[in-house]
């Protein structure tokens, strides 16, 4: 596999791990940012909605505090029978009157057992009814009277106006005495609209007592009327509203931590309609109710709006790898692809210089030097190489034209001569003449002296016959005894057997102390028209054996 294969193959899988891998991060990362930025919404919205939402609300549990200690009011409570203390209280309550919300009050009294009433369509008649312990829509009198509770918040429909009323109930007290009860409503429904409309879209808030009956929800089918008078069965509990036991567990914990630290915020995550979502648990002391915000962390801000993000990441990663894919390009893969190029070229005998540009890594711009030294010198090794082998070729070619032993031309070499000298005289008429000299008995100096003497007297004649034809020929031994010689020209030819015949060298030579004497047998062939090597070395040997039958016939 190629470096650019390998790499584009990593670089992918780098790629892909890096992108999963960020992506995951980038999950987390950007999970962590939104849940601290929901709690922080969390807690800032669980206080707003307290005072907005509430405000009203408090403000006539307030008033309902200032009601319940008019003098007036106690007095006539302690003595529910007496006539003046009653005008004299409720001339005081119907001056208070105007302070509520919607203008109304009830009064219930313990001692009388009497619940009297007055809104603006009151005129002076103030009594209702008589309260009942027996009867269920009275217990809630009982109850807040037996449960010695201060404040308590009421969800009731109101049977004679026909609305459901969010009661506020507060107990008459004379010390430790309880008198009865007062209070005044709001109207359920308006006060519902009211806190839809300030409740912001990505929260649901649900206010709830201790044991989580709920008590304000948008939906007014989850609300517990009368709750205080309902067993725990029949109520509907913030915690049904979650999905599993954990955050069920969880909630409950929340709760406990809220009541002891009152007015801070307790975050806890919970899983709710088949989300995640955040809860912010509030307790509201004044009013004695839980204020639990439900917000859903992918409603308020969507993962999806970090995928910008991601793709930004991405993007810039594919980038980052195609400039350093160039880059690797530049600096590595196109010189070594150079080198590549060069080598293969190289091993076609033929050296073609890596062309680097300026991005070559160092590296490899140090390899590419060291591989044109070696190149170089490999050249130049080869080329010493072929100038030997040459020379070697030479001289074998010499030496195969060569007779080892005189180092004249053998018949090889003297036919290559032959054939120059034919064509110089067919093409330019240049004449030519062959001489063949023939020692005569040479065999009795092998024989009489030894074959080395046979020898040192053939080099012997090998020297003389080149010194006689001077250059001015070519001298080869023929084989044996016989030597031939070329000449040029008709006038050298007849100088040069004349010589031979004239020769000292007939007269003696030395070997070892011996005397050799020789006598050759010349015979002369001068070139025609139309002759042939052939016939021109026919006509020579002719000669010469004519010659050497004379010179044996006569002695
Ligand atoms: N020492 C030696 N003898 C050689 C060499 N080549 C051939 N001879 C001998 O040369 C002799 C040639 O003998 P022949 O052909 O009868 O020639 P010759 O004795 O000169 O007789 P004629 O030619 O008839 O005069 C032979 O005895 C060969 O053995 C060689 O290289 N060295």
């Amino acid at each position: 596999m190629t470096i650019k294969s390998r790499f584009l193959l990593s670089t992918t899988f780098i790629l892909v791990l890096t992108c999963f891998f960020s992506w995951l991060s980038i999950r987390v990362l950007a999970e962590d940012i939104v849940v601290s930025w929901v709690e922080r919404y969390a807690e800032k919205q669980a206080r707003y909605d307290k005072v907005r939402t509430l405000l009203p609300l408090i403000q006539e549990i307030n008033l309902s505090k200032e009601f319940a200690e008019l003098e007036s009011l106690k007095a006539w409570a302690k003595q529910p029978n007496n006539d003046s203390l009653k005008q004299q209280a409720l001339l005081d309550t119907e001056t208070f009157r105007m302070r509520f919300a919607e203008k109304s009050y009830f009064i219930a009294l313990k001692g009388s057992e009497r619940y009297y009433y007055s809104d603006e369509a009151t005129s002076g008649n103030f009594y209702r009814y008589t309260l009942e312990s027996t009867k269920e829509s009275d217990a809630w009198f009982y109850q807040i009277m037996e449960q010695n509770l201060d404040l308590h918040l009421n969800v009731n429909p109101d049977v004679e106006l026909g609305v459901i009323k969010l009661w506020t109930d507060v107990l008459i007290r004379q010390g430790d005495d309880v008198l009865g009860v007062v209070g005044t409503g709001l109207d359920l429904s308006d006060f519902l609209h009211q806190m839809v409309e300030k409740q912001d879209i990505y929260s649901a808030i649900v206010f709830t007592n201790y044991e989580g009956s709920i008590q304000l929800h948008q939906k007014e089918e989850l609300i517990n009327y009368s709750s205080i008078t309902k067993n725990a069965k029949g109520k509907k509990l913030v915690f049904q509203l979650l999905d599993d036991e954990e955050s069920k567990t969880r909630l409950k914990q929340s709760f406990e931590r809220a009541k002891d630290n009152p007015n801070q915020t307790e975050m806890i995550s919970v899983d709710k309609d088949g989300t995640r979502q955040l809860a912010s648990i509030i307790y509201i002391p004044e009013i004695d109710w839980f204020q639990v915000n439900f917000i859903d962390i992918n409603r308020f801000l969507p993962l999806s709006e970090f995928s910008g993000l991601f793709i930004v990441f991405f993007v810039s990663l594919v980038f980052a790898l195609i400039i350093f894919y160039i880059l690797l390009s530049l600096i590595v893969t196109r010189p070594l692809a150079e080198l590549d190029l060069s080598i293969r070229q190289l091993g076609k005998n033929h050296y073609r210089a890596p062309k680097l540009r300026y991005f070559a890594g160092t590296e490899i711009k140090r390899l590419v030097s060291h591989y044109q030294t070696m190149s170089t010198s490999l050249l130049e090794y080869q080329h010493e190489l072929e100038e030997k082998v040459k020379e070697r070729t030479a001289e074998l070619n010499r030496l195969s034209t060569l007779d080892p032993l005189t180092e004249l031309y053998n018949r090889r070499g003297f036919e290559i001569h032959m054939k120059e000298y034919l064509q110089s005289w067919q093409k330019d008429h240049e004449p030519f003449g062959l001489i063949n000299v023939d020692v005569n008995e040479f065999k009795l100096i092998n024989d009489r002296l030894g074959h080395a003497a046979g020898d040192f007297v053939l080099q012997k004649i090998a020297s003389h016959l080149l010194s006689v034809v001077d250059k001015k020929g070519v001298v080869a031994r023929w084989g044996g005894d016989e030597f031939l010689i070329l000449v040029r020209g008709k006038q050298e030819q007849d100088r040069i057997s004349k010589r031979l015949h004239d020769d000292k060298l007939l007269h003696g030579i030395d070997f070892n102390g011996d005397q050799i004497f020789l006598q050759f047998s010349i015979g002369n062939a001068f070139i025609q028209e139309n002759d042939t090597l052939e016939l021109l070395l026919n006509r020579a040997d002719k000669a010469m054996y004519e010659e050497k039958f004379h010179a044996k016939t006569s002695s």
